[in-house]
This record gives structure tokens, sequence and C-alpha cells, in this order.
């Protein structure tokens, strides 16, 4: 069992983001393996991570633990046995109505779930002293669904983003009077989540006591569907009204969502009244956002607007020589110019080679890390910049044919106008790129390979029968293929 766990844990290590492992993975704690039954028992610290590792990760930990096993197996998680996941005392809210945090932690609409009545559920469960004031801010913490990892502290500047970080900082430090809203703008794997994520860690590690919530665009929207359905708009808009600070990620999403932009709309007026902060990002300017309503684009414009630029090749090189230095990864300097020069498109892509480069080094017992090892390593990666097909290419050579924009590529939207270019994106993937469908699957917004496949299958029937979508595809594999 600790063998299989260890072994899980290093295989995840060369699929997964560190910041991921650390956050997700490292907290677990294998407790048993079942064998009559076939079921993994796995502990995570509180429910929130409970919640998050099953939806995101229990797939690839039964891959892993049916392959150890020889068998399938499937994993349950529980919160541990002495039970920090905080069971919910009913806490009386400020304004008197009752509410169980426990409850709206379960529920779909746990954006209901006011975080000032988690911390004084902590503070009311604990006995008063420091236990008590770390609890209450934890509570806060788990509320805000921030990843902690994210901070101003490890997040590298230099000029491409120095104006966005500044005006985070006063942001964090000054939140609700200096720039409300405070609006991030720029391409995909650009820093705009770390930046959201450092100010609400700022804030929250400020022990002011406010209550900061991150959610994200798409996320937001289901909460609305959700209030919608069990007719519960009044405790959603006093959720989000009563927050401190609004971080919300990606709000390219809300595009043709009327019923959600007129929530947002309202919760927006209402926070910026009373001089809460709302900071939001995006893929593009404000005026730029499309089946946006006009009013909330000028809401958007209304306090201050910063572009977050593709990095430099100098802070390519120092994020490179950061991140390996926190990953205790020795990078000689020509190594990360090396990497650096072929590699120019974000820092996504600069966090997946170093990644690469690490395991491939760990696996072939490359002690040092030289030109040659990185050649080696990312031999995908840089033939692709050297103008073989890529699948960010194909991306955006399908996104432009359609006119839809590259993130709706990795978006979980599914209206027929996406869903169709998105799988013929995956079918071109598969078939003009050496990529497995797992890693397809990963490239387009962490779908499941089965996704893919389904794609694959059905464009490949689809494109015999329709002499449409055929010529379609003709003229675009020849724009891919130059
Ligand atoms: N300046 C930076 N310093 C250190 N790490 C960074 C920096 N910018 C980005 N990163 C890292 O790069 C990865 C991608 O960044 P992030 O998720 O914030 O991008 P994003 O702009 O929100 O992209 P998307 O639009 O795709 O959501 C993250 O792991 C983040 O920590």
């Amino acid at each position: 069992m600790k063998d299989f766990w260890q072994a899980c844990v290093q295989k995840l290590e060369q699929e997964l983001p560190p910041q991921q492992i650390s956050a997700w993975i490292r907290p677990l704690v294998p407790l048993a393996f079942d064998e009559d039954q076939g079921v993994l028992r796995v502990s995570a610290p509180n429910r929130f991570k409970l919640d998050w590792v099953r939806k995101n990760f229990s797939h690839q930990i039964e891959t892993l633990a049916s392959d150890w096993f020889s068998r399938p197996v499937q994993v349950a998680f529980e919160l541990p046995p002495g039970g920090s996941g905080r069971p919910a005392p009913h806490v009386p809210r400020a304004g008197g109505a009752a509410v169980a945090a426990g409850a709206a932690v379960q529920a779909p609409t746990q954006a209901v779930a006011p975080a000032a009545a988690a911390a004084a559920a902590a503070s009311a469960a604990t006995p008063p002293g420091a236990a008590a004031a770390s609890a209450a801010a934890e509570a806060l913490h788990d509320r805000s669904r921030l990843n902690a990892e994210l901070t101003f502290d490890n997040f590298v500047t230099g000029k491409a983003n120095q104006l966005a970080r500044a005006a985070a900082l006063q942001v964090a430090e000054n939140p609700g009077v200096s720039y409300n809203p405070l609006f991030l703008y720029g391409g995909v794997g650009l820093g705009k989540t770390h930046l959201i994520h450092a100010i609400g860690n700022s804030l929250l590690a400020s022990g002011k006591g406010a209550r900061v919530r991150y959610v994200h665009a798409d996320q937001y929207v289901s909460d609305v569907v959700k209030a919608y359905q069990r007719k519960a708009f009044d405790e959603f808009k006093r959720y989000y009204h009563s927050l401190d600070l609004l971080l919300i990620d990606d709000i390219q999403f809300f595009a043709g969502k009327n019923r959600t932009q007129e929530e947002f709309f309202y919760a927006f007026e209402a926070m910026v009244a009373q001089r809460k902060q709302i900071i939001i990002t995006s893929d593009t300017y404000p005026k730029e956002l499309s089946n946006i309503d006009s009013r909330l684009i000028s809401r958007f414009d209304s306090g201050l607007t910063v572009a977050i630029e593709p990095p430099e090749l100098e802070m390519r090189v120092a994020i490179l020589l950061r991140k390996s230095e926190n990953e205790g990864i020795t990078m000689p300097e020509e190594v990360a110019f090396f990497i650096a020069k072929h590699l120019r498109s974000n820092v996504r892509e600069l966090e997946g080679a170093l990644r690469k480069v690490s395991a491939y080094a760990r696996f072939h017992g490359k002690e040092v890390l030289t030109v040659d090892v990185c050649k080696e390593a990312l031999k995908d990666l840089l033939s692709v910049s050297n103008g073989q097909i890529t699948v960010e290419n194909i991306q955006k050579t399908v996104a432009d044919y359609y006119k839809i924009k590259v993130a709706d590529m990795y978006s979980r939207r599914r209206p027929a106008n996406i869903a169709l270019p998105r799988q013929i994106a995956m079918y071109l993937a598969k078939e003009l790129t050496q990529k497995s469908l797992p890693e397809i699957g990963d490239l387009f917004g962490g779908r499941d390979h089965t996704t893919v496949l389904h794609a694959v299958r059905k464009i490949s029937e689809a494109r015999l029968k329709q002499p449409e979508l055929n010529h379609a595809l003709h003229v675009l594999e020849q724009t891919l293929k130059g």
C-alpha cells in the first residue's frame, strides 16, 4: 500500500504541475486497500479538498491503482477520522438568518456559503485564543477557494507584467478604495489567475478577516443556474453582496449568459457602492468582449484596466531559474536561455518544459542538466516551435476559420457553434500530430481521452457523408501543412 502510494505520487508528479501536487496530492493520506471490494480508501484533509480531488483526480488515481493491483480499483475519499472537515454547526448570520455552512459545502450552490459564517463557526467551535484565530483564518481561506501557493512572492516580475503587479499590490493593500474594479487581461498562461490569487492570499494574510472569494466565471454561471433551479436567488445575492473581495476569472465566459450578466451587474453595483473590491480577468480588454451587456462593459472599464503581456526573453529565463530552484533542480543559465529562446509563448508552456526536462533527467539518471539533455527531452516541443504542426497551431487555425475565440477550445462551453469546431480541432490534432489522446485532451482544457476519441470518430465519419465539412477539413489541413 505504501509502495503503491509512493509510486502513484511519483507518476502524478510527472503529469501534473508542482503546484497541483503540493496543493491537492501531497495532503492526501492513503488509509487502506480493501482486497475483497477492490476499494482504496484515501483521506483528504477537508471537505473542499475532498470534493476537488474526487472531481479532478479520482480517475487518474484509479487508473494507476488498477494497473498496480492488476484489477479494477475504486477510490473512496473520506475525511480524516478526527474530522478536520469541520461538520457544520448552524450559525447565525450577522443579519440574523441561520445558515448551515456545511450544508452549503455539499450543496452545488456552495456559493451561498458565507465566509463570515464559516469564520464564526470556526471560532465558535474552538476555545478562545490563538487556536481559535487560526481556525477562523483557515475557515476563511477554505471558503475563499484560493490556492495558497499562488502568491506575490513567487510571481516573477518583468516588463510584461510589472504594471499589472503594481496595480495588484496596490489593490491588495487598499481594497475597495484605489481601483475598482481592477480589470486584468491578456493571453493564456500569462499569470492572470496567479496574480488575482496573490491579491486574495495577501489580503487574507493581513488578518483583517476579509471575506474573499475566487470564482471562475464558468462556476459563477453554474451557481446562477443552481440558484435559479432552487429559487434561491436571495441567498445567492446575499452571499455575493456580502463579500469584501470578489475575484472573478475569465469573465469572457459570461458571453451570451444574460441572466448571469444581470445578476453579476447587481452584485457589482452593490459591492462597488459599499467600497468592496472586485477584480476581473479576461482574455481581452472590456470593449473587445463580445456578447456582454454594454452597461457591464462600461462598468468594467470604470476602474483600472491593465494588460499582462507575454514575457520577454530575460523574464522567461528568470521564470525558469526561479521555478527550477523551487523544485530543487539545478539549472545552468545557458540551459535556461536555450529553453527560453525556443519557447516563447507563455509561462504555462515554460512550466511544462521544465517538468519534462526534469522528468527526463531523473528517468535517464542525468544529474546535470545540459543543453543536450534539454534538446532530447523537449524534442516534441522544439520541433513544434520550428514550424511543425502543433495542437496550438491547430486550435488557432480552426478558431480563426470558424470565427470563434481560441479560448473556446479549452472552455467548458458547449453551444453547437463552438462544440463542432472544437471537435474538428481535436480530430486534426490526432491526425496531424504525434500526440496521444490523453495529451490532446489535456491541451483542450483537461478533457478526458474518451471525449477526444468520440470527436475523432464523429468527425471521421461525418466527413465521409458531408461534402461541406470535408471541404472545410481539406482547407484547414492545407492551411496547417503550409
Ligand atoms: N510571472 C510569473 N511568475 C511565476 N509564475 C507564473 C508567472 N506567470 C504565470 N505563472 C505561472 O504560469 C502558470 C499559468 O498562469 P495562470 O494560470 O495565472 O495564467 P492565466 O493568465 O490565468 O491563463 P488562462 O487565461 O489560461 O487562465 C501558473 O502555474 C502560474 O503560476
